[in-house]
């Protein structure tokens, strides 16, 4: 396989990423700081839906920020499709993230002034750009959420704003979805519905999709879930199932999967 063709399949890569906490100040060093990142190299195949797991604290947001171009390594290249972020003014992340990049959050993050319609448009109108109409079309009737887009959040279910906000997230085509436990607020079916269609999209729309979560059962949705500890990537599981994850979790180090 030559490069190229690894690159034109690979959406994030990261190599030897570390984040320090708290060495900004001046005078301070590496001793002072917490290590959030110690070394964590990763390559997320186009197409595909990846879990971070871990436990509180193992660096599982200070990872998505920093391969989400919310954040810079201490140390470390990221590169999202052909362009090394690491690289980047913070001017440039904040184009990149605008462009390439959707989030989908626990708290949803709607804005109880407009309708869903309009929350699914506004980050596509901030950046100025013309909405795909047949794209739109397209993610709204996936998701089913044609007869909610008149209606503000508040008279909207957790599950149906988090297909709102799941449709905003996917609305300007973004090379990477990332998702920060999305299914943190809902019950059991919903969550089910919502992690449903993030497998959809990938299968049916070729989206990436990066997504934290502390569930199993979530992460069972995933095609591949890595696992943090202390700031290292500790363990991976393929084609996970529940058990899968739960047993990786329980011991981490055992490698598995292909
Ligand atoms: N802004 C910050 N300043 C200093 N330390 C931080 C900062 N953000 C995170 N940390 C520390 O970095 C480490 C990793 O934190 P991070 O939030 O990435 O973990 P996490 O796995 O996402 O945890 P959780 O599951 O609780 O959200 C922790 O020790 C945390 O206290």
């Amino acid at each position: 396989m030559t490069l190229t063709s690894v690159a034109a399949r690979t959406a994030v890569r990261a190599i030897n990423v570390t984040k320090v906490y708290g060495v900004d100040s001046p005078g301070a060093t590496a001793a002072v700081g917490v290590q959030a990142l110690r070394g964590v190299d990763l390559e997320i195949d186009k197409g595909s839906f990846l879990a971070v797991m871990g436990p509180s604290g193992s660096g599982k947001s200070t990872l998505m920020h920093c391969l989400a171009g919310l954040d810079r390594p201490s140390s470390g290249a990221i590169t999202l499709e052909d362009t090394e972020i690491t690289a980047l003014s913070e001017r440039q992340r904040t184009d990149l993230r605008r462009d390439r990049i959707g989030f989908v959050f626990q708290q949803y993050h709607l804005l109880p002034e407009l309708n869903g319609s309009e929350n699914i448009l506004l980050p596509l109108e901030i950046a100025g750009r013309r909405p795909d109409q047949g794209w739109l079309d397209t993610v709204v009737s996936a998701l089913q959420i044609g007869d909610q887009l008149s209606r503000r959040p508040s008279q909207l279910s957790g599950g149906q704003q988090q297909r709102i906000g799941i449709a905003r997230a996917l609305a300007a085509r973004p090379a990477v979805v990332f998702a920060d436990e999305p299914t943190g607020n809902l019950d059991a079916r919903s969550g089910r519905d919502v992690l449903e269609f993030l497998r959809y999209s990938t299968r049916e729309f070729g989206q990436t999709v990066v997504m934290v979560t502390h569930d199993p059962v979530a992460a069972s949705y995933s095609d591949r879930v890595v696992l943090l500890l202390d700031g290292r990537i500790s363990g991976r599981v393929d084609e996970p199932t529940p058990e899968s994850v739960l047993d990786a979790l329980q011991n981490p180090g055992k490698r598995r999967g292909r």
